[in-house]
């Protein structure tokens, strides 16, 4: 019987010891001209991508707990990028790394089953361990992945607070007392609650980004049952220090993504002397070790 999915999780951070994830977000402008040297279809951009991120997989996949392919990369190749994501998919179930598939997806229950069977299905060929999904169509939306990732030891994360500067023109809003924010965490946090697991976290999540240091650390204290995924470190500003409050007692409670700043790290000067794997090593030990200062995990 495989675990639910935060004990998973839980058991790779502490393996790892490391809360860092890689994104998976693959851009044509930004790729290491040596994977551009055949031409620009769709379908040589596909394969580029493919051979992309396994490249990054094969390094990363010993040194963090879980990787998050960026869907919308993939998916702006049409059929040929979503082929890619499946064998991106594969490669990285073979290295034994966790799955967070970024396609914050949602819509009506009876639509949301949809989304929830491709996504996290036992027979979808793009199945993650987990999956982040929006919470605005409310909280019948949710249930038929709370339903689906509790079937299949899946996690789910749900935007809460999102690390974009636009995203507090809604989120912040207050209603009945409380913002909007707020609400959607409490939300969260009673399902997770509701279904917490022996690492005392439950089947939904929460993103929460590094950008908002200070929601973080009243998120944390309002879901202590609710592991969150925090995007926003690196390329948006997010410091060690931002994402501190992220964290339970055990420097366990949250994983922290980081993307272009590791992926591409080939087109940055400190490691201008290294081939485009030598780097992204580099930038994922250098990001662990920059997190290491502020989550000590027990
Ligand atoms: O609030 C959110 C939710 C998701 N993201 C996603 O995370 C990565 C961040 O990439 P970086 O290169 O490290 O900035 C990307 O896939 C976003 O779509 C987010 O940034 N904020």
């Amino acid at each position: 019987m495989t675990q639910p999915f935060f004990d998973r999780l839980t058991d790779q951070v502490r393996t790892k010891k490391t809360p860092l994830v890689v994104g998976l977000d693959p851009r044509w402008s930004s790729l290491p001209e040596t994977l551009k040297s055949v031409g620009d279809s769709l379908a040589e951009k596909a394969a580029a991508y493919r051979d992309f991120s396994i490249g990054i997989l094969d390094v990363v996949a010993p040194l963090v707990p879980a990787v998050k392919p960026q869907v919308a990369f993939f998916e702006q190749l049409g059929w040929q990028g979503m082929q890619a994501l499946a064998e991106v998919i594969d490669h990285a179930r073979k290295l034994g790394v966790l799955l967070v598939m970024d396609g914050k997806r949602n819509d009506i229950g009876s639509t949301a089953e949809g989304y929830a069977d491709g996504w996290l299905g036992e027979s979808s060929a793009w199945r993650g361990d987990a999956l982040t999904v929006s919470p605005y169509l409310g909280d019948d939306s949710l249930e038929p992945f709370v339903q689906v990732a509790s079937d299949r030891a899946a996690g789910l994360f749900v935007l809460v607070k999102t690390s974009n500067p636009g995203g507090k023109m809604l989120q912040d809003l207050t209603a009945d007392g409380s913002t909007i924010y707020q609400h959607v965490g409490g939300l969260v946090e009673r399902l997770a609650a509701d279904s917490a697991g022996a690492c005392g976290y439950g089947v939904t999540g929460a993103v929460v980004g590094a950008t908002y240091p200070e929601q973080l650390g009243e998120l944390r204290a309002l879901m202590p049952h609710t592991w969150f995924l925090v995007p926003g470190y690196g390329s948006q500003g997010g410091t060690a220090a931002d994402v501190a409050p992220a964290f339970d007692a055990n420097g366990l409670g949250a994983i922290v993504n980081s993307s272009r700043a590791i992926i591409f790290a080939h087109a940055r000067d400190e490691f201008a002397n290294l081939d485009w794997q030598q780097a992204v090593e580099a930038a994922t030990r250098k990001a662990i070790d920059d997190l290491s200062s502020v989550a000590t995990i027990r």
